[in-house]
């Protein structure tokens, strides 16, 4: 999958290239990455990138022409790719929109600055309009980061074959289930039995059991959106019973 990244300050994303699965699946070939600087296609000597708002108030701008011209050369490089704009006015995104944005055959991302952008390119140049939560940070080079990270790592090939997202946490609508390595015990705390059992199939439905109960405690506005098999409520019964007991 191709990204194409439109920012200011492209040397922040040198961070994809360092080590891990997103800097392996640029390596391979499994993603790219493409960084366009509205700078560079700022006119007049003083190549200006922003400006005060009209009507007065704090803050700077981002200027249209800059973004717009940006956003038509990661266009014409490329094709298909739809233009998303990373804004705390956005859609807010969740694992489903990251599955869905991981089938499409690229993504321009535009990482805005200052108080925002020229509400005009919302209408002329940018299809949809993404947030990555409820608070305002101080660029939208992060965001753009953290849409490609969620985003590579559901790739085909991204995590290598030893193991694939299907089991991350809301990939099944479901917090993940506690992870245990050695030693078996610290200060006195143990690994749970089952986990050392070698049964597969109990591990599994303790595994199981134990996204569903978690859900339930942490998350269970998750919980209400899906619908449980008998064996998943039995399992969920018997986790909250447990702990009532
Ligand atoms: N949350 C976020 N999810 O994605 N981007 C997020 C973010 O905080 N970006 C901030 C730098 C930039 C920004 C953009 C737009 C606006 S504005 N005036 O539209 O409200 C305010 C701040």
């Amino acid at each position: 999958m191709r990204f194409d990244v439109i920012t200011l300050f492209p040397e922040q994303f040198r961070i994809l290239s360092g080590e891990g699965v997103v800097a392996r699946a640029l390596g391979s070939g499994i993603a790219e990455l493409h960084l366009w600087n509205p700078r560079d296609f700022a006119l007049g000597a003083h190549r200006r990138v922003d400006d005060r708002p009209y009507g007065g108030g704090p803050g700077m701008v981002m200027l249209f022409e800059p973004l717009a011209a940006a956003i038509a050369a990661a266009r014409a490089a490329s094709p298909g790719a739809q233009v998303a704009y990373l804004s705390p006015q956005g859609r807010t995104l969740d694992q489903q929109a990251m599955i869905d944005f991981a089938s499409a055959p690229g993504w321009i991302l535009l990482a805005g600055r200052y108080e925002g952008i020229d509400e005009r390119l919302l209408a002329s140049c940018i299809d949809q309009e993404w947030s990555i939560g409820d608070y305002v940070l101080s660029g939208g080079e992060l965001p753009a980061m953290v849409v490609m990270d969620a985003v590579i790592r559901l790739l085909p090939g991204a995590l290598g074959h030893e193991r694939s997202a299907c089991e991350d946490s809301h990939m099944n609508g479901l917090l993940d289930c506690p992870h245990f390595s050695r030693p078996e015990q610290i200060d006195g705390l143990r690994v749970p039995e089952v986990l050392l059992s070698g049964d597969h199939g109990a591990i599994a439905r303790w595994r199981r059991q134990q996204a569903l109960g978690r859900t339930w405690l942490r998350r269970p506005d998750l919980l209400a959106k899906m619908t449980l098999d008998n064996d998943e409520q039995q399992l969920l019964q018997d986790f909250i019973q447990a702990r009532q007991a």
